[in-house]
Parts: C-alpha cells; sequence; structure tokens
C-alpha cells in the first residue's frame, strides 16, 4: 500500500523491537503475550500499588475545590464527588523512576523513590490537565476531561495545584538526592513547555511549513524529556554517577521518543475501546503528529491528497477520516513512524547497556521500554 515517499519509505526497524518483530503488534491491555510483557505488568501493577498511596495522600491535601478535580481526573471520584475506581492511566513514568532506582541501587532504592515517582506521575498528570484544555479534547481515559466538566479556569488551576505537589513531594523528603531531582523535574517542566509551545505554534502553521526534523525535535521535548527525567530521577535517587544518570536520562528520551512515534500512529488507528478517546481524533483535529508530517513531507501522490483534505476544515462524517487515514498509510506515514520508534528502540537499547551493563538487573526498564512501544493500534 505504501508508495515509495522520499527517504522515509527506506527506513527499516532496527535493532531489539525488530529481532522481536514487536513493534505495535501487541494488545495494548495484554502485554501478558511474552515473558517479557508479562514482567511489565507486573512493574506497572506493582508500581501504582507503592505511588497510589503518595498520590492520594497528596491530593488528599489539596483545598476541596481542587482536589474533587484532582481525584475526578486520576478516576477515583465521579463529577458529583462519589468514589470510583476508573483508569488512572498505565503510570508508565513512576514505574520507569522505580525500576532505574531499583537497577542501580536495588530494593533499597527502589523504596526510597517513591516520592520522586509520585513527583513525576503529578507532573504527567498536571500536563495532561492543561494540554486537554489547550487542544480542546474532550475525552481522556474513556471519559470527558476535566475542563469540559469543571471548566476550563478550573481544570488549569488543577494542573498547577498537581504541579505544586509534585514540587512539594521532592521539598519535603529528606533524601539526600531529593534537591538534585527537584532542579532536575524543574529543568524537565521548562522543557515540556518549549515542547508543547513548538506543537502549539506548528498546529497554526501551514502544513507544507512543518518539517519532519522540527516534529521529532517537538516530540522529544514534548514527551521524550520527561520518560528521560523518571529516569534520571530513579538514577539520583539510587546515589548513581553523573555518566549512569545521564546515559539512563538518554535511554528514556530514546524510549520516549519511540513512546511518542507509536502514540502517534494509535492517534490515527487505534481502537476507541483501548486508547479511550474517540476514532480518528488527532486527524479530526488536523494534527500535524509524526505520521501525518512523514506522509506530508513525502512528496507522494497521497501527500498531495491529505494535503488537501488537511486544507479543509473536518467535516463530521466517516468518509473524511478513513481517506486522510489512507492518504497518510499509503503516503508511508504509517511504515516511516513505526521504523523510527523501532531505531529509537534500538537506541535506547545502547544507552540502557551503558547505563546498567548487568542484563539481570537492566530487564525491568528493558520490559518497560518494550511494552511502551509494543502497544498497537
Ligand atoms: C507543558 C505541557 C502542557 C506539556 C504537554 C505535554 C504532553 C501532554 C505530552 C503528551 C505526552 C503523552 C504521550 C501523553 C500520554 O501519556 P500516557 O499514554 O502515558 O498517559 P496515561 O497516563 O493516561 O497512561
Amino acid at each position: 500500500m505504501t508508495e515509495a515517499p522520499h527517504g522515509i519509505a527506506g527506513a527499516k526497524p532496527t535493532g531489539t523491537l525488530e529481532r522481536h518483530g514487536r513493534i505495535g503488534t501487541q494488545r495494548e491491555e495484554e502485554p501478558e503475550g511474552t515473558p517479557d510483557g508479562q514482567e511489565a505488568a507486573v512493574l506497572l501493577r506493582e508500581s501504582r500499588a507503592s505511588v497510589d498511596p503518595a498520590l492520594r495522600s497528596a491530593i488528599a491535601s489539596l483545598p476541596a475545590s481542587m482536589r474533587r478535580i484532582a481525584l475526578y481526573h486520576f478516576g477515583w471520584q465521579h463529577a458529583d464527588g462519589t468514589p470510583a475506581s476508573g483508569n488512572a492511566g498505565k503510570a508508565i513514568r513512576p514505574a520507569l523512576v522505580l525500576a532505574s532506582a531499583a537497577a542501580l541501587g536495588g530494593p533499597t532504592a527502589r523504596a526510597a523513590a517513591v516520592p520522586a515517582a509520585a513527583a513525576v506521575e503529578l507532573v504527567h498528570n498536571f500536563t495532561l490537565l492543561h494540554d486537554d484544555v489547550m487542544d480542546r479534547d474532550a475525552t481522556r481515559r474513556h471519559r470527558p476531561t476535566a475542563w469540559t466538566v469543571f471548566g476550563d479556569a478550573d481544570a488549569i488551576l488543577a494542573g498547577d495545584a498537581l504541579h505544586a505537589l509534585a514540587l512539594r513531594s521532592l521539598a519535603v523528603d529528606p533524601h539526600p538526592a531529593s534537591a538534585a531531582a527537584a532542579a532536575r523535574l524543574a529543568d524537565c517542566v521548562m522543557e515540556l513547555c518549549e515542547g508543547q509551545h513548538a506543537d502549539t505554534a506548528m498546529e497554526r502553521r501551514a502544513p507544507d511549513e512543518v518539517t519532519l526534523d522540527e516534529t521529532l525535535v517537538m516530540a522529544e521535548a514534548k514527551t521524550g524529556a520527561l520518560l528521560g527525567c523518571a529516569c534520571a530521577l530513579g538514577a539520583l535517587y539510587a546515589g548513581a554517577a553523573d555518566e549512569e544518570v545521564a546515559a539512563l536520562d538518554a535511554f528514556g528520551r530514546a524510549a520516549g521518543l519511540a513512546f511518542q512515534l507509536i502514540d502517534d500512529v494509535i492517534g490515527i488507528w487505534g481502537d476507541p475501546r483501548r486508547t479511550g478517546k474517540p476514532a480518528g481524533a488527532d486527524l479530526a483535529a488536523r494534527k500535524k503528529s509524526l505520521p501525518v508530517v512523514a506522509a506530508l513531507t513525502s512528496g507522494t501522490p497521497a501527500a498531495a491528497e491529505l494535503a488537501e483534505l488537511y486544507a479543509a476544515p473536518y467535516e463530521e462524517g466517516k468518509e473524511d477520516l478513513e481517506r486522510s487515514a489512507l492518504a497518510v498509510e499509503r503516503a508511508g506515514g504509517r511504515d516511516w513512524a513505526q521504523a523510527q520508534a523501532a531505531d529509537h528502540m534500538a537506541r535506547a537499547m545502547q544507552e540502557l547497556a551503558r547505563a546498567v551493563p548487568d542484563p539481570e538487573a537492566a530487564g525491568g526498564l528493558l520490559a518497560l521500554a518494550e511494552f511502551v512501544t509494543r502497544r498497537s493500534t
């Protein structure tokens, strides 16, 4: 189906994931399909069990007006204030903090790193609250977004409150690494803002003005930075040397970019029953996601068709979405994104081997990295 676009069709998957043939081939809620998937599922569950009490206790300290929005956003309370047990997200980032600490410092470091893991998850959720307002996204984690329920102002304030809780979690932690971790997390938030700015600025530009390189740089800042920071914080809490911290940061960044590439594929072809978002939402919003920009810049006939579709506002109805998705696919955007994800994962594996040479100690991080790019449509 691909029409051999410029350069992008030539990219071939490489590295660990290609060998396992696993990029985007497993069901998101079934990580048990392989031994690694099972390990990731266990790590994610254990991470939730360790971090949720810290998150709940932090949220309990918020003023009532903010607390109800935060509890709703995490799926722990309905909008009317009654208890709920909704989807609180995959908790990949806190699992990366804990797995990084465990890889370099064993169970003691893992236990000590819980405040850092909570801080990273609070920052992640602060950015989701703000992002949904900025993008006018109406659905997240299978339910209406906070701004659609509580209004823009209160959703933004709740995001600010989660950001404050993240800083507080580190500020009150007596661990010797907490100050360095707070500084690193603050740097990361600035990079997230830069990435988000690039993203929103890009959305205002004409499709033919956006390059693939700048889209990749934006995605690394918007998504890679926080996964890198999560790993770096785990390493700091393990008392790791600077080079190990830097290598784990690079590992998380590369895995994070692979994660965003697959997330963008899922944003177009994902099954709403799994994604918790409406089908084709990114195409309907005319988002310049990575597969779309790859397709638009491919120089193929399908690129011209896609550009024409993107020049007009989305019209409700299935045909527009199907034609857009087909054009992205025929222009090679989907294959390119999956090949790029595999390349970034291969780079992540190299950084991981540098940071944690013992394969047994690195096993948890490897399983989590493979899990984030094995999610499928
Ligand atoms: C400053 C600012 C507003 C920045 C915005 C940054 C932003 C929202 C980037 C998107 C990152 C992303 C892939 C989120 C989904 O994560 P996930 O699939 O892990 O979500 P989950 O927690 O629901 O599982």
